[in-house]
């Protein structure tokens, strides 16, 4: 079974992500990975680390010469800031004295670094993290709280989308919908699989350019007023087989695994397949997707409101998963909190925040989405090697009488 694990902390030396599973012979650089880094790093709205932090990528295993060899995918992403944080987040033990020295950097003190963190901030992990793992300091939950390891998500989706697009011609894209309470019209073009936007390109400029103005402008007004906003984003995956997940038991049902995988993201709150919550306000003869004879001869779906899935299985039209993400938690006009050491009401620590992190939010559902299908991709189909597998799901597809097409 296809299976990843990621470790490593926001200010650490480097995060590490692990991909089981995957066949011999998928197509991987080290460029490609950096591209998908560099798309996860876009987006108006984001703070200051983005700007000065790089994404120092080495695929560490699994790879040679631009192939996947059948084994384990071992991908780090070093933190370009490491020397900054070195001493604070040392693996081992250090002489308190040295936590009090300003390393030089000038801001160490300012960002404090040193100083337990005991102002826990609403809407982040770190009370309750306190509270559960026996902690004084928050720093050990936020460093693992932290969405600095959805980069590590987005390396691993990476190899996830290349296994989908070489075996099964599967491709992938996300767009943003929203951006607070401003959001793209019901009828607004989808993007198609080609609608990747270019690296010098905002993503939230780029698709459906009336409403992006108006999302750049909410951004903007919260950043003024000291504020943050969330937003929807949705994936779309284009040319996939019918038949991936299974309606036989609901932890096989491939709606409730993407759920699960996209709910995992750090601030979602919200996932809808197709149409989702819209479809709960609709009667029967509007919610549903009528099969018909298509110019061409084959069946298809006069509509696609389930988003491409049925009975908990992909029904061969266009997966459509969205997500809902709160604002930013560290609101810049600081909220109000206690500071646990001294029982005294305070405010939580603000020293530099995203105002709006939805688009790089888009590429790590993308990479989400992509890991669980490429998952189901490989129970439908098995294979050790990409051609086992393509011509696996050839036979499957061959398989399948002419009058079900
Ligand atoms: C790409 C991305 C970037 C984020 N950047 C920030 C940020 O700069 N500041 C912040 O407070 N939260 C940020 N978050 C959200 C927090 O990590 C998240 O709200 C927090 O860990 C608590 O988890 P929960 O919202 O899932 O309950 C970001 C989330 C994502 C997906
Ligand atoms: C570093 C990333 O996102 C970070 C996610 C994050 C959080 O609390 O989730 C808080 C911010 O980090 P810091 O507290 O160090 O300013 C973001 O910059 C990244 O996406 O690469």
């Amino acid at each position: 079974m296809l299976r990843w694990l990621t470790a490593g902390e926001s200010h650490g030396q480097a995060l590490v992500g692990v991909i089981e599973g995957v066949p011999a012979g998928v197509g991987i650089t080290t460029a490609e990975v950096q591209q998908a880094l560099a798309r996860r790093r876009l987006g108006h709205g984001r703070g200051a680390r983005m700007k000065f932090e790089q994404d120092a990528v080495r695929l560490l295993g699994g790879v040679r010469h631009g192939r996947t060899m059948g084994g384990p995918v071992a991908v780090e992403i070093g933190n370009s800031e490491w020397p900054k944080w070195e001493t604070v987040m040392s693996a081992d033990p250090v002489d308190p004295a040295a936590l009090t020295v300003d390393a030089g950097t000038g801001d160490t003190r300012e960002l404090g670094r040193n100083k337990p963190l005991t102002r826990p901030r609403p809407g982040h992990a770190d009370l309750v993290g306190m509270q559960k793992y026996a902690l004084s300091d928050a720093r050990p939950v936020l460093e693992r709280a932290s969405a600095r390891e959805t980069a590590t998500r987005v390396a691993l989706g990476t190899v996830a989308a290349a296994l989908l697009e070489q075996v099964a011609g599967i491709r992938l894209v996300s767009h943003v919908v929203a951006v607070g309470p401003v959001g793209t019209p019901e009828d607004a073009p989808l993007p198609g699989p080609d609608d990747v936007p270019a690296l010098d390109e905002d993503p939230i400029r780029c698709f459906h350019p009336p409403t992006s103005a108006a999302m750049v402008e909410e951004i903007d007004d919260c950043q003024r007023s000291g504020d943050t906003v969330g937003g929807v984003v949705e994936v779309l995956a284009y040319g996939v087989p019918p038949g991936l997940g299974s309606h036989v038991h609901g932890d096989r049902r491939l709606d409730s695994r993407l759920a699960g995988a996209v709910m995992g993201i750090q601030a979602v709150k919200g996932v809808e397949i197709g149409d989702g919550f819209r479809t709960a306000a609709r009667r029967g003869s509007r919610a549903h997707d009528e099969i018909e004879h298509g110019p061409d001869g084959r069946l298809r779906r006069r509509t696609n409101r389930a988003g491409g899935l049925e009975g908990g299985m992909t029904n061969g039209e266009v997966l459509r998963v969205r997500a809902a993400f709160k604002p930013i938690s560290t609101v810049p006009r600081a909220l109000a909190t206690v500071d646990v050491s001294s029982g005294e009401a305070a405010t939580a620590i603000h020293q530099r925040s995203d105002v709006c992190a939805v688009a790089p939010a888009a590429v790590v559902a993308e990479a989400m989405v992509g890991l669980v299908l490429a998952q189901a991709l490989l129970e439908k189909v098995g294979g050790d090697s990409v051609e086992e597998a393509a011509r696996n799901l050839r036979t499957y597809l061959e398989a399948i009488p002419d009058h079900q097409r």
